[in-house]
């Protein structure tokens, strides 16, 4: 079969691969901030499927792309930000009008604009991120990365273990945050050991981490998320990013990660539907986060999405509020989401058993906690706390899991198998009957 071999993208320029080589060239995924426009390199590169089977890189048949009506629009001359805006996006992935200071000569000059600033702080996070990614790649290339994914370690179940949890406690599972620093609370743990964080969170009953790795804003870092992979730790690794292009897929999973979050309030449809279709090759679970309501029907809308997150917090705003789960939980999304096998994990702003006991009987199944465990001095303990359980009754390590998981197996196996014993006892009881009778 014939296909596109698309390596990785700058953020809203995908690198099509062409004889062999790659070239930065279109707008396309990834894409709808670029400022180039080249709808004909889509449908032009083909690869032998000797060529892409050995890959890592993703491979697309062309009628996947061609079918897509965002490539359409995208072909008939609509803009990119035209698309991305007519599904309610509003972060700009880069500043329109380019960046604020201007080089002339040894000056440099800061002009100050609409198109050169950014309108909240997602949008400051977004364009910082794009500079610092179109570096990193530089340095770091995909054929470079593509060595390092031979070595990385295996991927564990993100997903599985998350239902496992939440299937042998009967609470929503927890997914506890490495986070050092946030830009809305300033530092939340001067004394901050991301391993020792992690051996606590594990110890004491999380099902899977999220690990900060934006250096800037979160004072996170890959070394952390690489750390916390090699130090023993057994649980699925979540990285926290704010994936832009493809290329920070690729890398997250070269340093460990097992799941990666994507934003609907900044990725366009077709960007989700691509990074979902690389999460699928590497083997990792992707996590889409929506705040609203329209992110959340745009995102139900896509095929493949097997994990949703709900943030209470407006990223544009960072005001939190809990009752957003509930509010874009109504019934015919529950019922979509049960269809569709997806499940649901409240982010942020739980701090009481209360909270977590509303955001479940909302139709969350797993929770995503980070300042409230942090903040504390022993973040483990605060594990029960939260919960509002004794700290005894929770199981301990991703082994316990692993131990409940075979129960609840052996019991799902009985329960199963109960209709079947019923019905054979019946026929042996009728049988005796007749013989009796007659
Ligand atoms: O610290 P909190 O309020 O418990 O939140 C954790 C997590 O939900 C939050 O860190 C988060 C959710 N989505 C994000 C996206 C980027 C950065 C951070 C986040």
């Amino acid at each position: 079969m014939a296909g596109i071999s698309m390596g990785v993208s700058a953020p809203g320029l995908l690198n099509l691969k062409c004889g062999g080589a790659f070239s930065q060239s279109s707008g396309f995924p990834g894409v709808f901030f670029g400022r180039t426009k080249m709808p004909a390199a889509l449908r032009c590169m083909r690869l032998d499927e000797d060529d892409i089977s050995s890959s890592p890189l993703l491979t697309f048949s062309s009628d996947y792309l061609a079918d897509s009506i965002e490539v359409r629009e995208w072909e008939s001359g609509k803009s990119l930000e035209t698309i991305a805006a007519n599904q309610g996006i509003k972060i700009r992935r880069r500043p329109p009008t380019g960046p604020p200071t201007h080089a002339v000569g040894p000056f440099e000059f800061r002009l100050e604009n609409e198109g050169n600033t950014p309108r909240n702080i997602l949008e400051k996070i977004i364009w910082d991120k794009d500079v610092e990614v179109s570096q990193l790649k530089e340095r770091k290339p995909l054929t470079v990365i593509g060595k390092a994914l031979e070595n990385a370690p295996p991927v564990r179940d993100f997903i599985g273990s998350l239902k496992v949890s939440h299937e042998c406690t009967g609470m929503p599972a927890l997914i506890a945050e490495v986070k050092k620093a946030s830009p809305s609370r300033g530092v939340l743990r001067e004394d901050f050991n991301p391993v020792e964080v992690a051996i606590a969170y594990e110890k004491n009953g999380a099902a899977c981490l999220s690990v900060l790795t934006d250096e800037k804003y979160f004072q996170g870092s890959f070394e952390n998320l690489e750390a916390i992979r090699n130090s023993g730790v057994k649980c699925p690794l979540l990285c926290k990013e704010f994936i832009i292009d493809a290329w920070q897929i690729y890398y997250a999973r070269s340093k460990g990660a097992d799941a990666i979050l994507l934003i609907a309030g900044v990725l366009p449809d077709l960007d989700i539907k691509y990074m979902i279709k690389i999460c699928r090759k590497l083997g990792i679970a992707a996590l889409v986060e929506v705040h609203n309501e329209r992110e959340m029907d745009r995102v139900l809308a896509i095929d493949g999405i097997k994990l949703i997150g709900i943030n209470n917090r407006d990223l544009e705003t960072f005001e939190v509020d809990i009752s957003n789960t509930k509010k874009l939980l109504n019934k015919d999304r529950l019922q979509i989401l049960s269809q569709k096998g997806i499940i649901v994990v409240g982010e942020s702003g739980l701090f009481t058993p209360d909270d977590i006991s509303y955001v479940q009987d909302a139709g969350v199944k797993a929770v995503l906690v980070g300042e409230s465990l942090i903040k504390l001095e022993d973040p483990g303990k605060g594990i029960a706390k939260l919960f509002g359980i004794d700290s005894s009754t929770v199981p301990h390590s991703s082994l316990d899991i692993a131990e409940i998981s075979k129960a609840c197996e052996q019991s799902e196996a009985f329960d199963s198998c109960f209709p079947g014993i019923v019905y054979l006892v019946q026929c042996i009881a009728m049988i005796r009957i007749c013989i009796l009778i007659l």
